[in-house]
């Protein structure tokens, strides 16, 4: 049986060799699981194996390992959007949110990951748990200054009401942060009943500089067990976790999937490549009409969990799990080519299936691929109507249809997502969610008093009054330019003062870094003044004006940018969804020289 520390070796390798290849900005996670990602980094890049990385660590003690290992670093300042970051976490849920921060480094992983197109999660099955908060400390990073007054106010929020707290101690003086900082650890006796609201309200108090939850941020989690599979010790009342695996040895990968409960079980012979396909792969179920439409492309099985499809060109595969699976179920995925072709040896991974339905990715095109998916107890989900079906590039969840035939996918593959995801709940709230851009138009322009390089607008977004808004612009834009056009304001910011003059909102504008052109967004000619932006796969439920609305800016402004249309788009960290358009009025929001860059 593997030892704790062969399980975090094994997920912290397994982790840079299926998701860090050459030419990346690497995110560089804290911990002893970490330790094991930054360590096979750096024997990767010794051996050139792996070339042309540069890496951001998030605590003095990963930049010092990275250094050691001549990992070339850089930083947020000069690379504010990283390819993938990899960390280890204390505690996942079903869900795949984590607490974090157990070994004092929340503040940066959290700056880091939040700003990564992927966030790989790496630990071992001890950290499964069905609720946030009940296996330790759920960490807060607070200024020193009068913590005990921060302590209190802590200790009076309404979500996280009979959790204890207290300072971290470091040899009987409080433990100080990389950033100086102290933390205060908060204790449950329940897991934390609604986490996102948890941390709005702690992340609201002043004295706070963040916390430990790490919510909506993960794209995946890499589990190791012992032997490939291992009950976890979770309280006999919740569900059981059982492993994916990480480890170099490929049949470990594979191990369990032998049915609903998880013991340890010989690898299937389709892991070793065997040109058999696994036991469970059967044959078309026409049971439903998603089984049937579905079947032009793939392999639906009889046995619940299970079935194998070949991979199209254009496939960035949903599989659907059926009817009778909760929209939000934790799923343990694993894929790999059935039949000894070219790809990966086989994927495992905890996800969560949205709307029923769960993606993969990385597909080689024309190899057939064995799927099975279970529950974190080890049961099948699906319920014996298991399909996978081709859904092309529409996203998982997102409530809308991927067009029928679109991109040489069959019809039928297209119809049979469209059966998956008809049933998909509302989209999911999000950072982005709590944002307020509207369309406006600016009424009249004029340079500062009291600053030359800013601009004061009066722009209309649709309320009795226009608003006041100050904006750097001067050296970008003549005020000619800017007088009567229409614009998209982010108008739920905290208002700001600048150089005396309250900003009620913030213009959005496309940069082009390289030639130093900055420009308003524009947005199409169907929308109104008043309307409001909205993003595919995001609820739209922005909170009011104010210090959330900020927080929540700053952490979507990284993805945020201009495709190679000039569209303006939002590509949430993680990489796991496509990026999405700002849509209003029947239409979408542009750079109107079509610029290709950043958007803030
Ligand atoms: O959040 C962290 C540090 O701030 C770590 O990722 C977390 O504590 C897990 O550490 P380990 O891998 O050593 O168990």
């Amino acid at each position: 049986m593997a030892s704790v520390e062969e399980l975090k070796k094994a997920t912290g390798y397994k982790s840079v060799d299926d998701h860090v290849t050459s030419g990346m900005v690497v995110g560089l996670g804290t911990g002893s699981t970490a330790y094991y990602a930054v360590e096979r980094l750096g024997q990767k890049l010794a051996s050139g194996e792996l070339t042309d990385i540069v890496a951001i660590p998030t605590s003095i003690r990963t930049k010092e390992q990275a250094e050691s290992l001549s990992i070339p670093l850089v930083s947020l300042d000069t690379h504010p959007v990283l390819d993938v970051a990899i960390d280890g976490a204390d505690e996942v849920d079903g869900a795949l949110n984590l607490v974090k921060g157990r070994g004092g480094a929340l503040l940066r992983e959290k700056m880091v990951e939040v700003s990564a197109k992927k966030f790989v999660v790496i630990v071992d099955d001890t950290k499964l748990v069905p609720g946030l908060g009940i296996s330790g400390a759920m960490p807060v990073e607070v200024t020193p200054f009068c913590v005990d007054f921060t302590v209190a106010r802590l200790l009076k929020l309404e979500s996280i009401a009979g959790c204890t707290a207290k300072v971290r101690d470091d040899g009987g003086k409080p433990y100080v942060t990389d950033n100086d900082n102290y933390i205060v650890d908060l204790y449950f006796t329940e897991p934390i009943a609604d986490a996102v609201k948890a941390g709005e309200e702690i992340s609201s108090l002043v004295g706070v500089v963040e916390h430990g939850l790490f919510l909506g941020m993960t794209s995946e989690v890499i589990v190791a067990g012992a032997d490939g599979v291992k009950p976890p010790p979770l309280p006999p009342s919740t569900r059981r976790s059982r492993s994916s695996t990480a480890g170099d040895d490929a049949r470990t990968c594979a191990a369990p999937y032998e049915g609903p409960r998880m013991t340890a079980a010989p690898a299937p012979t389709w892991m070793a490549r065997s040109s058999a396909p696994p036991h469970w792969a059967g044959t078309p179920d026409a049971a439903s009409r998603a089984t049937a439409a579905s079947a032009a492309v793939a392999t639906a099985s009889s046995v619940p969990g299970a079935a194998s499809f070949t991979a199209t060109p254009a496939m960035a595969a949903s599989v659907a799990l059926g009817s009778g699976v909760p929209a939000a179920a934790a799923a343990v995925v694993t894929y790999a080519p059935a039949g000894g072709a070219a790809g990966p040896a086989g994927v495992s991974s905890l996800r969560t299936a949205t709307g029923g339905c769960v993606r993969l990715r990385g597909l080689a095109p024309a190899t057939t691929y064995a799927v099975r998916v279970v529950g974190l107890g080890g049961e099948p989900l699906g319920a014996g109507r298991f399909v996978t079906a081709a859904a092309a590039d529409a996203p998982a969840g997102a409530g809308a249809p991927p067009p029928a035939g679109g991109d040489g996918v069959p019809a039928a593959a297209a119809e049979a997502a469209a059966a998956a995801t008809a049933a998909a709940p509302p989209a999911p709230l999000t950072e982005l969610s709590r944002l307020e851009f509207r369309v406006g138009v600016i009424r009249s322009v004029a340079v500062h008093p009291d600053a030359d390089g800013l601009y004061v607008e009066e722009v209309d977004v649709g309320e009795a009054a226009p608003r006041t808004i100050v904006s750097g612009l001067v050296a970008y834009q003549p005020a000619e330019a800017l007088d009567g056009r229409r614009v998209v304001v982010v108008a739920n910011l905290k208002p700001r003062v600048m150089r005396g003059i309250a900003s009620a909102g913030m213009l959005l504008c496309a940069s082009d870094g390289d030639k130093g052109v900055v420009e308003p967004l524009s947005p199409p000619d169907g929308a109104a003044v008043g309307d409001l932006v909205t993003f595919n796969g995001h609820a739209s439920a922005p909170v009011a004006p104010g210090n959330r609305a900020s927080k929540a800016f700053d952490r979507v402004v990284g993805g945020l940018r201009t495709n190679d249309e000039g569209v303006a788009v939002y590509e949430a960290p993680g990489g796991d969804a496509p990026p999405v358009p700002f849509a209003v009025g029947g239409g979408v929001v542009v750079s109107p020289s079509k610029l290709i860059g950043t958007v803030s």
